[in-house]
């Protein structure tokens, strides 16, 4: 057994070494002639998987250690008899502490409570039914837009329409879908674009042809009242330098790249391999996961909520370092700016997830609950230290 593997994939030795020998390369390296010599791929997001690829080889597998889907041809695979999986859900919880760390960013800019906010989520499946709990755990007015969904579940859902209408800050979480009914290529174009609420807020973490780039620069530079977070952008990884420095947050599709959420993807085409092989699978993630270095804050129980939101947020992740990462390299020419951007995702630092802290205090029970963490009661003589 023959496994080609982009580089950037963690534990490759530890979970596949037992089964199959191991080739590594860059993503955007795939050809033909090295799929020639593989039984299985495992990809990431930047390698394109079609006929064109794959017509002619022995390959009967290929994971995926994202989310997303759409660099797969899944149509082709199933046709071709070749087994596929991606990860469902591995970085979704990387998103959500994105989200949370972007809408501090953008409040800190705009003076903003985050409190008194109207929350719209676009598409609510892995990454923005985590963020919904989240939102409405902290008591935030959250609506959701997921026709989908509505169409195959009671709820409370709402049209995109409703959402322009009311909220004044939109998260998108939508698969990106090129075309049919459920279409969301280019879902926020000029007139959607043109429709947000003056003085709000578009967080796009999802895919980046979700949002019409141009159509966004053109609106930013015309002077809309907007406040915009970005981590993904259309023709990544060579991203539109004008449109970044017209947003309040850019960062380098690293929304999902907690440690957690990279070593879940592995573990999780690990067993859809093993289950491809008929294998027993011999390593979970538990096995392997380091314990955290920050596992305990402690607030007095006079913290207002807020304080204690920002802290805990900003104690395990700020994107707003990723943001200057990026910015650093907007002045490059177009083919070092895309290789910097590939560059940044490569060595992306050690990042835990939010949910890893254990949050101590009487006055945090529900922070606590919202943001996944395991709360303690503990001794309010204690004020607001970090354990
Ligand atoms: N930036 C990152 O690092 C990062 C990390 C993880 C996932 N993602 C991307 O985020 C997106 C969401 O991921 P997920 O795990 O939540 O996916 P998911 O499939 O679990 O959820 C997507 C949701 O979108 C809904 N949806 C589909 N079409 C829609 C439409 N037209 N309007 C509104 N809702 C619609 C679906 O019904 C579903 O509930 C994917 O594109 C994924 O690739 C990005
Ligand atoms: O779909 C996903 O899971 C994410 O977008 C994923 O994190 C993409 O980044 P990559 O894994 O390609 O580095």
């Amino acid at each position: 057994m023959h496994i080609l593997a982009d580089e950037n994939i963690p534990l490759l030795d530890a979970f596949f070494g037992p089964h199959a020998t191991l080739e590594r390369l860059p993503g955007r390296a795939f050809d033909r002639a090295a799929v020639s010599r593989a039984d299985a791929l495992l990809v990431r997001s930047i390698t394109r998987v079609d006929e064109t690829l794959l017509a002619g080889s022995r390959v009967g597998f290929v994971g995926t250690c994202t989310i997303g889907t759409d660099h797969l041809d899944l149509g082709y695979l199933d046709q071709a008899g070749i087994r596929w999986s991606n990860a469902p859900g591995c970085n979704a919880r990387g998103v959500v502490d994105w989200v949370l760390g972007a809408l501090l960013a953008l409040a800190d800019g705009a003076g903003a409570d985050l409190a008194r906010r109207t929350y719209g989520i676009v598409g609510a499946g892995q990454v923005g039914g985590r963020l919904a709990e989240a939102l409405r755990g902290l008591g935030w007015t959250v609506l959701v837009c997921d026709p989908p969904r509505q169409a195959t579940e009671q709820g409370d859902f709402h049209s995109l329409d409703e959402l322009l209408e009311r909220c004044d800050v939109l998260c998108l979480h939508t698969p990106l879908i090129r075309d049919g009914e459920q279409r969301t290529l280019h879902l926020f174009e000029a007139t959607r674009l043109a429709r947000l609420r003056p003085g709000s807020w578009l967080l796009n973490a999802c895919r980046g042809e979700v949002v019409d780039n141009a159509a966004l620069r053109a609106h930013l530079a015309g002077g809309a009242e907007l406040a915009v977070a970005l981590d993904v952008w259309e023709g990544e990884p060579g991203i539109d330098p004008e449109l970044a420095r017209l947003c309040q947050l850019v960062t380098p599709h690293i929304a999902g790249h907690s440690l957690e959420g990279k070593w879940r993807g592995t573990a999780q085409i690990y067993a859809a391999f093993c289950a491809w092989t008929g294998e027993t699978p011999r390593l979970g993630l538990s096995d392997l996961l380091p314990p955290q270095q920050l596992e305990r804050l402690v607030f007095g129980a006079d913290t207002p909520e807020a304080t204690a939101f920002r802290r805990v947020c900003r104690a395990v992740y700020d994107p707003r370092d990723d943001d200057a990462a990026l910015r650093a390299t907007l002045a490059l020419p177009a083919q070092a700016r895309a290789q910097a951007f590939d560059a940044l995702r490569k060595g992306y630092p050690v990042r835990r997830e939010i949910p890893g802290l254990v949050l101590e205090g009487t006055g945090v029970a529900r922070l606590a609950r919202a943001l996944g963490c395991d709360w303690r009661h503990g001794d309010d003589s204690e004020s607001g230290g970090v354990a």
